[in-house]
């Protein structure tokens, strides 16, 4: 099992908690879970309720940001007894390296992160950007530890993270809303709940299953299964309209895009 660096992680709410149960399955060294709320954790791993309660001799090699953007600035400053070895990685949603720099200072190392929820079964996509003074070291040590929840593109530029942000980070909330809708049209068209529930959800499920282990196109695996002049096609035709998802999806990025733009600072 591999061994990943001792970690504080500050907010364990819907991503925190999907890249702990990562990581936790993965083989972390000691860490230390700041969550207000109850938590299982298994030896040696240790919850504290606030940053008050972090052990002052606990030396993290990272520590990862996993609260909402408007509850960080609040929290940052109390952090400041565990940054000096350890490298920040933010998963703050659209909150820049410039603003991450005012609020811990030139010199400290900083990461940021865009990862997703599928993290949580070691099927995430992180995207990640290096503020100027992270070391070769660090970098690696990030690497790492997302690696092991999943994919991780390192970016060129920090302007591409609010489109990565866009497609990767709010992503599954697109493909769960497929699923909610496919349902929800089946049963207007006359399916039982449970019917409709149960053929959109393994219908998600199987397809990402296929596309995940395919080394075909997506474009591919979609023409295997719209046979010229058959039933597919005529729903197809529909969709790939350009006013229809090309448009809305398009849209749709641009939108998330430019609200992670605007919470820059
Ligand atoms: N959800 C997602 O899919 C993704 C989220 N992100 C980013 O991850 C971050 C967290 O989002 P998400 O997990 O959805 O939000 P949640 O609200 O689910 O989680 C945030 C957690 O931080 C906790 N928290 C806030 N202040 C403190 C504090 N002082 N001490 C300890 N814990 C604290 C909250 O506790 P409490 O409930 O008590 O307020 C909560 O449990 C955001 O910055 C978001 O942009 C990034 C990629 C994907
Ligand atoms: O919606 C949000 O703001 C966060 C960032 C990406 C996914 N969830």
């Amino acid at each position: 099992m591999a061994n990943l660096p001792s970690i504080l992680l500050i907010g364990c709410g819907h991503m925190g908690h999907a890249m702990l149960k990562g990581w936790l399955k993965k083989g972390l060294e000691t860490s230390v879970i700041v969550h207000r709320h109850t938590l299982e954790l298994p030896s040696p791993h240790q919850h504290v309720q606030s940053t008050a309660e972090i052990p002052k001799a606990f030396k993290p090699k990272a520590i990862i940001l996993a609260m909402k953007p408007a509850q960080a600035a609040e929290i940052i400053p109390s952090l400041a007894p565990w940054t000096k070895e350890a490298v920040i990685l933010s998963v703050l949603g659209g909150r820049d390296l410039t603003w991450l720099k005012n609020q811990f200072g030139d010199q400290q190392p900083v990461v940021r992160v865009m990862p997703n929820t599928p993290s949580e079964l070691g099927l995430g996509m992180t995207s990640v950007v290096a503020g100027p003074t992270v070391t070769d070291q660090q970098k690696q040590l990030a690497d790492d530890l997302l690696h092991a929840v999943g994919e991780v593109a390192w970016l060129d530029s920090e302007k591409e993270m609010d489109v990565a942000t866009a497609i990767a980070g709010c992503g599954p909330a697109y493909i769960f809303l497929l699923a909610e809708l496919l349902q929800k049209v089946g049963e207007e068209k006359g399916l039982s709940t449970e019917l409709a529930r149960l053929l959109a959800r393994q219908t998600v499920v199987g397809s990402a299953a296929l596309l995940g282990n395919s080394s075909q196109e997506s474009e591919a695996l979609r023409k295997a299964v719209a046979t010229p002049g058959g039933i597919t096609e005529r729903a197809v035709n529909v969709l790939i309209d350009s006013k229809a998802w090309p448009d809305s999806l398009s849209k749709a990025i641009q939108a998330a895009a430019d609200r992670s733009k605007e919470m820059a600072s």
